[in-house]
């Protein structure tokens, strides 16, 4: 069931850049994409004004598929500006994460994010990311380079762009 979602988001990536609709999914692997679930878990705040959940970020993967509770404080960053999420009950949120950015060459953007936490209630969330072998070269697909467009990413093992971004050093 997930892996249909995932297949089928990723196919809507590719031809929605005008690619052949397996593009995304090779550029990561293939059948050897890697599914790494993780639970987060956000206990009521005394201070809620002066904490965040999870620090403002884009994911690392490629895309992440997550489920939240109803406790609001998933917020996206647009136009200068945090937005919240709207929890819609059944709903997955997706996030584009660093490698579609990395592999479309920079036309789909990572998502900036980051979660608050409430005062009375506990958040959970249940987010699945969609990650590259570690040994997987992951760079900008050929198809979408030529002169007028050279690769605005270097291409490199998944685990060094891991090492680089973990340790916040230049990709
Ligand atoms: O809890 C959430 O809604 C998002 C968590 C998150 O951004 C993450 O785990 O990368
Ligand atoms: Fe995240």
């Amino acid at each position: 069931m997930l892996i249909e979602v995932a297949n089928k988001l990723l196919g809507f990536l590719s031809k929605g850049i005008g690619l052949e609709e397996n593009a995304m999914k090779e550029g990561l692997g293939g059948e050897d994409l890697i599914y790494l679930m993780k639970i987060n878990y956000y206990p009521p705040c005394p201070c809620p004004d002066l904490a965040l959940g999870v620090v403002p970020h884009t994911d690392i993967s490629s895309i992440t598929i997550l489920v939240p509770n109803e406790v609001q404080g998933l917020q996206v960053f647009k136009d200068d500006h945090w937005y919240d999420v709207a929890y819609i009950p059944n709903a997955l949120i997706i996030h584009i994460g660093d490698q579609i950015e990395i592999l479309s060459n920079g036309k789909y953007k990572s998502v900036y994010h980051r979660t608050t936490v409430s005062k009375e209630k506990t958040r959970m969330s249940w987010p699945v990311f969609l990650e590259p072998p570690p040994e997987f070269e992951v760079g900008p697909i050929p198809k979408l380079i030529n002169q007028d467009n050279p690769p605005k990413y270097k291409t490199k093992k998944y685990k060094d762009y891991l090492y680089c971004k973990l340790n916040k050093l230049p990709q």
